[in-house]
């Protein structure tokens, strides 16, 4: 597999297949949510525009990075989230790393969102489809956050190696700026175990894949059944 890492500004073309990466925190929310039984993201490009939506679609939520602000219901904190229950909801989501890196790849053929919660279930879709070209959109710090560049690096080994250990990646996204702003106390909208929850590999079953409908980049869950599941392979 060819695979490239990208920050989101240092893409000059359109990538054929795209995994965006932001572990702390947009992508870990945006599984939890699923995992509470959220239908959809839509992923917004402005705060304004996730309110527009909201206010246009009675019984969708919306979630933004940061502090609680007015008409928001939801902050992107995945030990919040945890206690919510999504079931059926539709969830508009803007962060400042994780949808923007997303949005960014929006003409690709394969747009893939993801974590280290969903490391397994994205890997094994990239080798379910064959992709021999693979570009990781590292999405936060300009390209050089090590949280996201380890999960990539990770999920890039994972698809062409069964059995690669995630305790090196690991240990580098726990010594992330990210993961130090987390627990300081300097990112806002934070639950104590958030970063903890962003580090725990596998914890979901599916991938995310980002796709347009009716003009918005919708991220839905995606099962990708082990070979085991599947007495035909
Ligand atoms: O919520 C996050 O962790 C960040 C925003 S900030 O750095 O906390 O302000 O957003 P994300 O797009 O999930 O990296
Ligand atoms: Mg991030």
């Amino acid at each position: 597999m060819d695979t490239r890492f990208l920050g989101t500004a240092a893409l000059t073309e359109v990538p054929s297949v795209a995994v965006v990466i932001d572990v702390m925190r947009a992508f870990t929310v945006a599984a939890w949510a699923f995992g509470q039984g959220a239908e959809k993201i839509v992923l917004a490009e402005s705060l304004d525009e996730a309110l527009a939506l909201k206010a246009a679609h009675p019984g969708w939520a919306a979630l933004k990075d940061g502090p609680a602000a007015p008409g928001f219901d939801m902050v992107n904190s995945p030990g919040l989230l945890r206690s919510i229950d999504l079931g059926g909801r539709t969830v508009v989501q803007k962060t400042t790393a994780g949808t923007v890196g997303a949005l960014a790849v929006k003409d690709a053929s394969l747009v893939l969102c993801a974590g280290f919660v969903v490391a397994e279930a994205t890997a094994r879709l990239l080798r379910t489809r064959e992709c021999d070209s693979v570009t990781f959109v590292v999405t936060g710090e300009d390209g050089q956050a090590d949280e996201d560049l380890a999960c990539a690096q990770y999920i890039a080994r994972r698809a062409t190696e069964t059995g690669a250990d995630a305790a090196e990646y690991l240990h580098r996204a726990a010594r992330s700026r990210a993961a130090a702003e987390l627990t300081q106390g300097v990112r806002q909208g934070v639950h104590p175990d958030d970063v903890a929850l962003c580090l725990e590999v596998d914890r979901f079953p599916f991938a995310m894949i980002a796709a347009p409908e009716d003009s918005l980049m919708v991220l839905r869950p995606c099962a990708v059944p082990a070979p085991s599941d599947n007495p035909a392979i």
